[in-house]
């Protein structure tokens, strides 16, 4: 690789340096300790041993279980991976400015929530969190650095980056300002980062963008081949993003329309899913039908593009990805209702065991769960909830429950939820079962044991179509499920005396 005058490009104001990112590139600062940073940042470490790493984030609650055998998230193989390069090359630290000062290469992995308040309330993206580390770069940079947007961002981000950081730059020091989004998925992340589909670069076209690009991409191919690496500009990298988000929920939504379909006329949604996916063309991932998609990006990413679409004045544009979001929490007030239908009409002071809160398998991640909503829907019927998730710890469920957009009397929660470490537990005396996460152990779990456990008439309702509903039936319970009517025994056979 060439070394790069930056006096050939720049405005004859700085000093003459000679940068050579590919060659110079030693440590890696990454702020934001969250789902995306900890576990890609653990991977780079781990795949660039001659590249010292350092996680930082302004929360010491955070850094402290990243530093401890209990890390702040559960992602399968994230410990080995961690555990095998913290101390060597990967740390993590709240001592953010001395990090900023030593990288050569600075990822900003921070959360961009969607605004709860003031202009683009409940769309756009709050990215105080982007500034504020933009913001600091710029404060304590001694040195000249790329810095690397990999945070979901709306288009154009990296302009405002770029602004502040040169708009404070002090002499000598020179910023090159990337969008490289992530696409790992919760559960499957440090495999998504190991081996992803594609790694996406987006920077300037000139030659300082050029060397800047360069030298992330020497980065990613310590294990990925060159190929898998996209390198385009940077507002395009930044909508891809965005549009990748919007057509997997799409996706999802699309299902879940056709389920509403499949239940009003007796076709079986798994079954429509599985003739088209197997058309090339449409492929058959993210065709499954759910209680409706969850997590901190779906929602928040497509509403941050309906906002794009509105600022860019297309509405027809935007009102397309609204229904996206629509559709999603039409399919959850569907599912609850059909459960106060299915159970006589009244759930008040029935007990209902949710099996799964986090909102997908292999994570302990609640944020926007369907098991959320779902539970709000049946709290405001006043039913008595026993909840149960393998990996979701008790706090976190009743801090979800007492969030003031789900409960206005957060007292009404301690009142109609408990929290079990059991299934089987969970199970007791209930009348009906809600499966709203598709862990595995809900598989196998012995319904028969639960069906013993149940008040009768025993109801399941499996909103991630992962159980077997005729082995249920044959046990006794009256199943439901999502895009599809099942046969059932008639009722008063179903009705056996309870244990309880
Ligand atoms: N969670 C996911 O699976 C994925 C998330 N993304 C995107 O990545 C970004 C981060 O997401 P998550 O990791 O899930 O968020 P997160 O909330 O888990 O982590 C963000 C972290 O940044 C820290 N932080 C905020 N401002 C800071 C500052 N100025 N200095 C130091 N630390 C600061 C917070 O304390 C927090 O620990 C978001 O834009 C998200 O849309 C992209 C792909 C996947
Ligand atoms: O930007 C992000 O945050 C990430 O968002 C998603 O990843 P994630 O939300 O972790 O998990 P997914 O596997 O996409 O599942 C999202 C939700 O959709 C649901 N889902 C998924 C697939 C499907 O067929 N049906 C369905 O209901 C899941 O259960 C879950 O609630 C994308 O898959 C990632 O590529 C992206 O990087």
């Amino acid at each position: 690789m060439s070394d790069l005058d930056i006096q050939q490009t720049d405005d004859g104001n700085l000093p003459v340096q000679k940068i050579t990112w590919k060659m110079t590139l030693k440590k890696i600062c990454c702020i934001g300790a969250g789902y995306v940073g900890g576990p890609s940042c653990a991977v780079i470490a781990s795949k660039c041993p001659a590249i010292q790493v350092t996680v930082v984030d302004l929360s010491e609650e955070r850094i402290k279980q990243w530093n401890s055998d209990h890390l702040p998230l559960y992602e399968p193989g994230l410990d080995d991976v961690v555990k095998s390069c913290r101390g060597r090359n990967l740390t993590f630290s709240t001592d953010i400015d001395t990090a900023i000062q030593e990288a050569d290469l600075i990822f900003i992995c921070v959360n961009t929530p969607t605004k709860n308040f003031g202009i683009g309330k409940g769309r756009a993206a709050d990215l105080k969190y982007i500034e504020a580390a933009a913001r600091r770069i710029a404060d304590v940079s001694k040195s000249s650095k790329i810095v690397v947007e990999k945070s979901t961002v709306p288009v154009k981000a990296a302009q405002s980056i770029s602004n502040i950081l040169q708009a404070n730059v002090k002499p000598g020091v020179k910023y090159q300002v990337l969008s490289n989004p992530e696409f790992l998925a919760e559960g499957t992340a440090v495999n998504d980062v190991l081996d992803p589909d594609r790694v996406l670069i987006g920077g300037e076209k000139n030659s300082l963008g050029k060397e800047a690009i360069e030298a992330l991409c020497w980065i990613y191919e310590h294990w990925i081949p060159r190929e898998k690496i996209i390198v385009m500009n940077t507002w395009s990298s930044e909508l891809s993003k965005l549009a990748a988000n919007a057509f997997l929920a799409q996706r999802i939504s699309s299902i879940n329309a056709i389920s509403a379909i499949c239940e009003a006329t007796g076709a079986d949604v798994s079954e429509v899913a599985n003739a088209i996916g197997t058309d090339s063309r449409i492929g058959s991932k993210f065709l499954k039908a759910s209680v409706g998609f969850g997590g901190s990006c779906f929602q928040k990413d497509v509403l941050n593009l309906v906002y794009l679409c509105e600022c860019l004045n297309l509405p027809e544009a935007a009102a397309y990805w609204q229904q996206v979001v629509d559709i999603n929490d039409y399919q959850r007030q569907r599912f609850a209702n059909r459960v106060v239908e299915s159970l006589f009409n009244t759930v008040t002071d029935k007990n209902i065991t949710i099996l799964g809160f986090a909102f997908k398998k292999d994570t302990g991640d609640t944020r926007e769960s369907a098991a959320i909503y779902l539970s709000k829907y049946l709290m405001d019927e006043e039913a008595r909830l026993r909840i149960y998730d393998p990996k979701v710890e008790k706090s976190q469920i009743l801090r979800e429950l007492t969030h003031p957009c789900i409960s206005e009397d957060p007292s009404r929660v301690s009142k109609l939820v408990t929290i079990h470490q059991d299934p089987y537990e969970a199970a007791e005396g209930s009348h009906a079962l809600i499966v709203c996460t598709e862990w595995d152990e809900f598989k196998t779990l012995d319904y028969h044991k639960i069906y013993q456990k149940m008040l009768k008439p025993a109801f399941i309702f499996d909103g991630r179509i992962i159980l077997d509903h005729e082995a249920l039936i044959e046990i006794g319970f009256h199943v439901e499920t999502i895009g599809k009517r099942l046969s059932r025994k008639p009722v008063h056979r179903s009705i056996a005396p309870s244990t309880q």
